[in-house]
């Protein structure tokens, strides 16, 4: 489903990726962590096709985010870690923009909204300019915009930050049925108990390289994510 290939990426002298290589399989709820400035939010960004890097290979269901880039992006959806939308817009129209955007059907885009606004309790507020949201709401119309057109990929950026725990929990169950479904997922977080629940597999990156990744089972054995999380990151230092 996404295959990256000894990704680099520099800003200027500083690495921020450095030779990363991950697969990510239908069916996969893939986490990504690490601390802040590790590179994660880099090497979502380049998987997403809105920064070039400078080596290195992604493939989204084995096309390349280089040179087919609209393909890639049919197939996925991306939610940065800054629900940064348009604030002139009210969240039904900023819906119905996404919807256009990817050829969602009239039929379609009336069920799922109305399916997604009820679940995240956000059907009232849809009528508002988006500069009247919250955080946590602006993150909720983030999420089911995301799901409008069923991508069978979907990459997010923390995406439990802002979100109130019926909210996250809501999410939790979207991802899983996304994976259910033949779907992948691949998201950075810093939660690392939702991590440890959440994920099939993870990958742990440093200083943009990655130091280890597997299934939650073989990355973490008998001990909890965060020990292990802790441990590597002490060995480092
Ligand atoms: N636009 C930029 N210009 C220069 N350096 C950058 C830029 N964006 C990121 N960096 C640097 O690249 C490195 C990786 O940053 P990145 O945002 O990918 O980390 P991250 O793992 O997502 O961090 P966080 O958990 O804090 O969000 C950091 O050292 C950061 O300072």
């Amino acid at each position: 489903m996404l295959r990256i290939e000894h990704l680099s990426k520099a800003y200027g002298e500083k690495k921020a990726v450095d030779d990363l290589n991950l697969h990510i399989a239908p069916g996969e709820i893939y986490g990504f962590i690490g601390h802040n400035g590790a590179g994660k939010t880099t090497t979502l960004k380049s998987v997403a096709g809105i920064l070039q890097f400078d080596q290195g290979e992604i493939y989204v269901d084995g096309k390349s985010i280089r040179t087919q880039p609209l393909e890639c992006k049919r197939t996925f959806a991306y939610i940065p870690d800054n629900p940064d939308l348009y604030d002139y817009m009210t969240g039904i129209k900023y819906l119905n923009f996404v919807a256009d955007i990817f050829g969602v059907s009239a039929a379609d885009r009336q069920d799922r909204i109305r399916q997604y606004a009820g679940l995240f309790e956000l059907t009232e507020d849809l009528a508002q300019p988006i500069a009247a949201y919250s955080h946590g709401m602006k993150q909720k119309l983030a999420i089911i915009s995301a799901w409008l057109h069923r991508p069978r990929l979907i990459l997010m950026d923390e995406p439990f930050v802002g979100l109130d725990p019926k909210a996250a929990h809501l999410l939790k169950g979207m991802m899983r049925q996304v994976c259910d479904e033949g779907g992948a997922i691949f998201f950075s977080t810093h939660v690392l108990e939702v991590a440890e629940k959440l994920c099939d597999k993870v990958a742990i990156i440093q200083g943009g390289r990655l130091i280890r990744s597997g299934t939650m089972e073989e990355v973490k054995g008998d001990d909890s994510l965060e020990d292990v999380f802790l441990e590597l990151e002490g060995e480092s230092c």
